[in-house]
């Protein structure tokens, strides 16, 4: 009997399967994830000292953000730990549970920028890859990306900088086919480029979900914010 949870990370919401006593094949995550994610945006499958994630749509993605500071926060409220290490597809990751929920994010990785008819921008990988599109977030149009989501089958970011050190940023995610409350991997994206252009080194984020904190520290990026546990423990029928 697998055992877990629904959380919720900033907006960003999972199904967090308790996988330490033992792991699951690919097949069986897939299909705990179609059976169980029920509408969250990904399920997060914390093994021992290793976390796989998958979006809602059953396809594994080499790295959530907002999953990995879910991941950290799982092992303090079980282990009672408030530095967890441990490592995914992106390789690895320290988290730190304080006041905020913090993870070293995946080191970001510039790839180019794009220019299509009405829109341009940056592409960057933060463990997965991320449009980057600087505009008025009151006014997106997703259906309208729709098509640079497909053509270099990454996540949209769009941010305004409402002040020196304070965007506001919505997310298009890859995988849940739809904006989210938050992303973190996003998030990061964003804020490195931003603190490239004006050596900002502490961001925060306003997403829909709530705030998140980017800042960079000895060449890392750290993301933090808040998670919350917001169902019971439920027992998992494979
Ligand atoms: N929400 C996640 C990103 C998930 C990435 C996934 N949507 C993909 O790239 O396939 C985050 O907090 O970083």
């Amino acid at each position: 009997m697998m055992r877990g949870a629904y959380y919720t990370a900033t907006g960003n919401t999972f199904l967090v399967v308790d996988s330490r006593e033992r792991k699951l094949s690919d097949m069986e995550k897939r299909l705990l994830v179609l059976k169980y994610v029920d509408g969250r945006d990904g399920a997060i499958f914390v093994e021992r000292d290793f976390m796989d994630y998958y979006n809602c749509d059953g396809n594994r993605a080499a790295f959530c953000g907002n999953g990995a500071r879910t991941y950290v926060y799982f092992i303090h409220e079980k282990e009672k730990r408030n530095l967890v290490e441990f490592s995914s597809h992106a390789g690895n990751v320290l988290g730190k549970v304080d006041d905020l929920v913090s993870v070293r994010m995946p080191s970001p990785r510039f790839l180019g920028t794009f220019e299509e008819e009405d829109y341009s921008g940056e592409i960057v990988v933060v463990g997965v890859p991320h449009l980057v599109i600087e505009g008025d977030t009151d006014k997106v149009d997703w259906n309208a990306l729709l098509p640079l989501r497909h053509l270099y089958d990454a996540n949209i970011n769009v941010f305004t900088v409402k002040k020196e050190g304070s965007l506001r940023i919505r997310t298009f995610e890859r995988g849940v086919e739809g904006e989210t409350g938050a992303c973190g991997s996003g998030a990061t994206s964003v804020v490195w480029l931003y603190s490239r252009r004006t050596g900002c080194e502490k961001v925060i984020l306003q997403a829909n979900g709530g705030d998140l904190t980017v800042s960079f520290r000895d060449g890392s990026a750290y993301l933090g914010g808040g998670v919350e546990k917001c169902s019971e423990e439920l027992e998992l029928q494979l």
